[in-house]
């Protein structure tokens, strides 16, 4: 089997998997509980948070734990929403977001906020100067993404953020959960940035975790009201767990960074070289510093993007549509139609995703698989 779907979600790493159960089995106490096992718990809970923050360069206190990037995503735009709707009611994002960004703007929509969605261009970038012109004196947040999850165009956070030193009450957000280990690290740790989302299943954590970064002193409304865990900021007892694995599979994606990054990288050139020559086939994601390292999407011409998913399954190869979120409601992908992809060609698109386990001899079995399954489909093709 050939795993080439590392954007949906990651396998847990065997390490990760070993605290996730030693935790389990021997410090499963309640951190919010008076007695030892309690405490045991607590300063492990602690641990876990000095250990990320140390890894990311930002303060304990600045990392909140959440159940993943949906959560951190709603999070942070409408608890900014909730909290600064007296300073103002518009937001501005960009057209490509995941859907746990778009939909909370539709929800604010609904309740009377106004958002501008930027447009992005050819490449899937938003443009720094349309940010510029669509700010106004009641913008309360930016939220703009680091890695798009379904072409992999990496955004001009370092514009955007020179853009808002301008604008310092106004929240910055950025969903990095497709960001994180892929070699942007200076982009996320840039002063101006506000507010981060993570997702722990994304880089070999468990499912069900993440965590935000909430820059000190900004405000924020909890979603989640109850015991007051976390500060008050976000109520539930904490999955100690996944955090503590996540705290582990965090420090093994970055200490192996530079690395990694570079092994996706070649990976990547290695099919693109390869599906770049075909007629009929497109290729929405570059090579450089401004795509990704780890995607790379395409379509062949006048194939669904399904059919081409199971073709590629039949040979032991999974990959998907553009993302997993779409792929079952059969739904174009919204990034592609941003793009101005006409909806023949986008509706043929697939991505496929990379992590460092992956190798070049896999890449040349997809290679060989593809060469197959473009044969077949030859007599389909659309020009
Ligand atoms: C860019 C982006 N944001 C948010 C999410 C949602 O994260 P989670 O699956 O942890 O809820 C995803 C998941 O694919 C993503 O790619």
């Amino acid at each position: 089997m050939i795993y080439f779907d590392n954007s949906a979600t990651t396998k847990v790493a065997p390490q990760v998997l070993k605290t996730y159960q030693t935790v389990s089995e021997q410090i499963w106490g309640n951190p919010s509980s008076l007695h030892a096992l309690g405490e045991t718990a607590d300063n492990l809970l602690e641990q876990s948070r000095r250990q990320i923050a140390g890894l990311l360069g930002c303060a304990p206190h600045e990392i909140f734990f959440t159940s993943g990037g949906t959560e951190g995503d709603n999070w942070v735009i409408k608890g900014t929403a909730f909290a600064k709707r007296t300073f103002g009611k518009h937001i501005i994002t960009s057209a490509i977001e995941h859907p746990a960004v778009l939909n909370s703007m539709k929800q604010l929509e609904e309740l009377g906020f106004e958002v501008t969605y930027l447009p992005v261009d050819v490449h899937g970038q938003v443009q720094p100067e349309d940010l510029r012109k669509a700010l106004r004196s009641d913008t309360i947040l930016v939220s703009v993404m680091a890695i798009n999850n379904e072409v992999g165009s990496v955004q001009p956070l370092a514009e955007i953020a020179d853009i808002l030193e301008k604008h310092p009450s106004v929240h910055f957000h950025v969903d990095a959960v497709q960001g994180i280990g892929k070699g942007i690290g200076e982009l996320l740790k840039l002063e101006r940035i506000d507010f981060l989302t993570f997702s722990g299943h994304k880089f070999h954590a468990p499912r069900g975790i993440g965590f935000i970064y909430k820059k000190a002193g900004r405000m924020l409304a909890p979603l989640m009201a109850g015991g007051g865990q976390e500060k008050n900021q976000r109520s539930g007892t904490e999955n100690l767990p996944a955090i503590a694995g996540m705290s582990k599979a965090l420090r093994l994606l970055l200490e192996n960074e530079e690395q990694n990054v570079s092994k996706e990288r070649e990976i990547k050139r290695r099919i693109y070289d390869h599906i770049v020559q075909e007629e009929n086939v497109t290729v929405f994601s570059e090579l450089g510093a401004a795509s990704s390292p780890h995607i790379l999407c395409f379509a062949i011409g006048g194939v669904r993007g399904e059919t081409i998913v199971h073709a590629f399954e039949e040979k032991g190869i999974y990959i998907s549509t553009t993302s997993a979120c779409s792929s079952k409601k059969g739904t174009v992908s919204g990034t592609l139609n941003a793009m101005g992809i006409v909806e023949k060609i986008a509706t043929s698109a697939v991505r496929v995703s990379l992590d460092e386990n992956n190798t070049l001899a896999e890449a040349d079995k997809f290679n060989q698989a593809f060469d197959q399954i473009y044969a077949r489909f030859a007599k389909v093709f659309v020009k």
